[in-house]
């Protein structure tokens, strides 16, 4: 494949990137504003917010859902950020 061509298919796949980037933006907000709600509801049963057991069980099934190419230990180490900054919201 030319030079040319090669600087193409990366700009297209960049442009994906972008696209991808922006609905995992969107979808982590989305999950963002249900964990709200969970804590408010929490709050209203005077239960703590965080929930080891609960964590323990997302980490489960994120793995299982891991298709590849991310190992499950790169899957755990983005969902281990993810239930973090979920807190700190
Ligand atoms: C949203 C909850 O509260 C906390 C936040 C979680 C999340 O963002 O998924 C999971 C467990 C809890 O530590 C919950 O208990 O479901």
């Amino acid at each position: 494949m030319p030079e040319s061509q090669n600087l193409e298919a990366i700009a297209r796949n960049r442009a994906e990137i972008d696209r991808i980037d922006r609905e995992i933006v969107r979808l982590l907000n989305e999950r963002c504003g249900r964990s709200l709600a969970i804590r408010d509801l929490k709050s209203a049963e005077h239960l703590g917010i965080f929930d080891a057991r609960r964590e323990e069980e997302i980490l489960e099934k994120t793995a299982e859902a891991n298709e590849g190419p991310l190992d499950d230990e790169h899957v755990h180490a983005v969902y281990a950020a993810i239930l973090r900054v979920m807190k700190e919201a």
